[in-house]
């Protein structure tokens, strides 16, 4: 078979340059309804984009604006309203309620020290910025998905948010300060409480992602006295997040996560003890609102301020699980579940709730209903989920039925373009008719497919004995380059993917697969993988991969494989345990050995737990349990492995920590196996900052080439 792969790295940048272009859709936020004063109804739509821009080496953020005139049924007619404006400093922002109103914070080097300015915007006009910084209420505030949050009042006079609890500063038992300092201070009023000894005291923090966030308070400013304060009531051994007012603005709700003995890791981490908690502003009592054994997040208000609606999910255990989706009804304070956890996918096709996060515009106008996005196994799906029945319809697959009511717009996207539609009204069985916001932009030369397939017999879980499939997706052309999900229970979903798009106009297949375990397909297919892995993902790729070469299309000598994280653990077992089946491997920040990984990595219990045990956070170390531990990990298997590998690592990565990949690179060096180590500097386990992706990627594809031999 003649190689029409490109491979001359002048060639390949251009072409990642390209598609490097394509920006992706980081938010959407829908404004209240306006009549202009011809009678005509509309709504603003606000979008903020991502895109790589490799001349600043950095991401970009820009914004978008919509118009969008309706009549309360359909859209009558929408388009963009100006030009992409991009968005420097702002960590946050949230336009008010009634929209006359944009809350932002915003961070801003001032003599070369960072400084965080909380401005409130009205019309044309700055009418306050605040000094943050200056005030010392608090550190740091939270811009992260996980605890940030910034939130207007009901009556538009209070913003809410999280930041870091204030520290005093601390000196050395021996420091020197000179009187003339001291009386500078004094004169300035700048006199700083400080504490003597703590300077070296160790602060816990949440992990992954969210290395510098240790203790979040919650924080709130009264916007006519321009007065922060912090709020008092939340337990000492809870750190709270996620938070926004109560009905009538009485007090505050938010999810308060339990961080004792100690933190565990949060990034893909919804599995964490946390409970919805209720703070009264007036008297500081804090109420718990859920049960306190679960784990809960993304509690969402309805507009009649009645409803709570959250997620909810078992603690420990796999790392990402099929979610209950909750609610908490504000004057019965009764609890209901509305969608619970699903075993295995319906006739109808619903495999159950997959996420951690709801949007902010998830309850439909009337407060019935929820929109939930979510995978259905390797699709992306928006669900509609009636609160009443618990009844769940797809509005993105046509063979679901479609029974929605009253008016919302609500935007969903696809990277390269935007929809918007109305949900029809109240029991009507009509389909959602979206309106393209902006017309997408198609991939030329790619072509892909879902196929399926059923692990045959001998390979089958006798515990989660049928129906388990493992899905993947190829994109057909001459070459197969195999590429694996992490997590191990996360999902790769078709969507746009930078790296597999320029390997595809090269000139590679890619098969990607999603192994049982992936979330997306039954919480059955999550439950079987724990104390299976480096058997059951491993025969699951590899038999996917047979199965494709059966077809006869692709050159069985050129099969490569690479995968991050959890997939760079199955990809190293792969070369391991077919040793000659593979002719280049790639590993971002792979698991390599669980044993020595539990002591280093922010999710300790992700190692028991994948290896079949249950975790406590009191267990001890057991030599019997690494040495399970070791016997399911690739370096087992390392003393068989032939096929060249190249690994990328990450400095900073808290996850998989990269002394897991040098484990790795010591073992094949002594091997003679040839072996290239990419380290990359203030990067973390998702190697995402725009110099270390893109010379990642070019390393990737020329390891690929040369050692395909292209
Ligand atoms: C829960 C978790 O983070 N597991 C890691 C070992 C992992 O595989 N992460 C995936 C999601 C990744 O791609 O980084």
């Amino acid at each position: 078979m003649e190689s029409q792969v490109m491979t001359n790295p002048e060639d390949i940048s251009k072409l990642y340059r390209e598609l490097s272009l394509f920006p992706s859709l980081t938010r959407a936020d829908v404004g209240p309804v306006i009549t202009s004063q011809y009678g005509g109804k509309y709504s603003n739509i606000y979008t903020e984009w991502s895109q790589r821009d490799l001349e600043r080496n950095e991401n970009v953020k820009f914004c978008r604006q919509y118009i969008v005139f309706h009549d309360d049924k359909s859209v009558v007619y929408s388009g963009p309203s100006g030009n992409c404006t991009e968005i420097k400093g702002e960590l946050l922002s949230k336009d008010s309620p009634s929209g006359d109103m944009k809350a932002v914070v915003r961070e801003s080097i001032i003599k070369g020290e960072d400084k965080q300015f909380l401005e409130i915007w009205s019309k044309n006009i700055k009418v306050k910025s605040i000094n943050l910084t200056a005030l010392k209420k608090h550190g740091k505030v939270y811009e992260d998905d996980q605890f940030g949050c910034l939130v207007w009042s009901h009556s538009e006079t209070h913003l809410l948010y999280v930041a870091e609890r204030k520290r005093l500063k601390a000196e050395s038992f021996f420091q020197s300060c000179s009187l003339a300092d001291e009386e500078e201070g004094v004169k300035m009023g700048k006199e700083e409480e400080t504490t003597k000894g703590e300077q070296f005291v160790f602060y816990e923090d949440w992990g992954e992602t969210l290395v510098s966030k240790s203790s979040p308070v919650l924080c709130v400013l009264d916007i006519e006295g321009s007065n922060v304060s912090v709020l008092e009531g939340v337990p000492d051994n809870i750190s709270p997040g996620q938070a926004f007012w109560a009905p009538s603005d009485t007090g505050v709700v938010f999810v308060g996560w339990w961080h004792e003995p100690f933190r565990l890791g949060l990034k893909y981490s919804p599995n964490r003890r946390s409970s919805l908690f209720y703070v009264d502003l007036t008297g500081g009592q804090c109420e718990q609102l859920s049960s306190g054994s679960s784990a809960v997040c993304s509690p969402k208000l309805s507009p009649d301020q009645c409803r709570i609606i959250y997620l909810e999910c078992a603690v420990y255990g796999p790392h990402q699980q099929c979610s209950r989706l909750c609610m908490y009804d504000w004057y019965t304070k009764r609890t209901s579940v509305v969608v619970d956890v699903v075993k295995r996918p319906r006739e109808d096709g619903f495999a159950g709730i997959y996420s951690s996060s709801l949007s902010p515009l998830c309850w439909s106008a009337d407060s019935q209903r929820i929109l939930v996005s979510c995978p259905q196994g390797s699709r992306k799906d928006l669900l509609l989920v009636e609160t009443t029945t618990g009844s769940v319809t797809s509005l993105t697959s046509s063979e679901w039925g479609h029974t929605v009511p009253c008016p919302l717009v609500s935007p969903l996207t696809n990277t390269v373009s935007e929809l918007v539609g109305f949900l029809p009204l109240g029991g009507s069985r009509e389909e959602v008719d979206w309106v393209v916001l902006e017309d997408s932009q198609t991939q030329p030369d790619i072509d892909w497919q879902i196929l399926n397939f059923t692990p045959p017999p001998e390979q089958d879980n006798s515990q989660y004995r049928k129906n388990i499939h493992s899905d993947s997706w190829t994109f057909s052309l001459y070459l197969l380059c195999l590429s694996l999900s992490g997590g191990p229970h996360s999902v790769i979903v078709a969507d746009w993917l930078l790296s597999s798009s320029v390997l595809c106009r090269m000139g590679f297949a890619i098969l990607l697969v999603n192994y049982r375990g992936s979330i997306g397909y039954g919480q059955d297919s999550i439950s079987s993988l724990p104390g299976n892995v480096g058997t059951q993902d491993v025969k699951d790729v590899q038999f996917a991969v047979e199965s494709v070469l059966r077809g006869g299309a692709f050159d069985e000598q050129k099969v490569a494989v690479a995968g991050g994280s959890h997939g760079g653990f199955v990809a190293c077992h792969l070369i391991g345990q077919y040793p000659e089946f593979y002719k280049a491997c790639v590993a971002r920040n792979p698991v390599i050995n669980l044993a020595s990984m539990i002591g280093s990595t922010d999710i300790p219990d992700w190692c028991m737990v994948e290896a079949g045990y249950n975790y406590s956070t009191d267990c001890l170390p057991d030599p019997a349990v690494w040495e399970q531990m070791l016997n399911k990990s690739p370096i087992k298997h390392v003393k068989q492995v032939k096929t060249p590998v190249l690994l990328t690592l990450g400095e900073d990565d808290k996850r998989v920590p990269p002394k897991q990949g040098i484990e790795y690179y010591r073992a094949l060096k002594a091997l003679q196996v040839p072996v290239r180590l990419l380290w990359y500097p203030g990067n973390n386990h998702s190697l995402s900052k725009v110099d270390a992706e893109s010379d990642g990627f070019m390393n990737i594809a020329l390891w690929m080439t040369q050692h395909l031999s292209l």
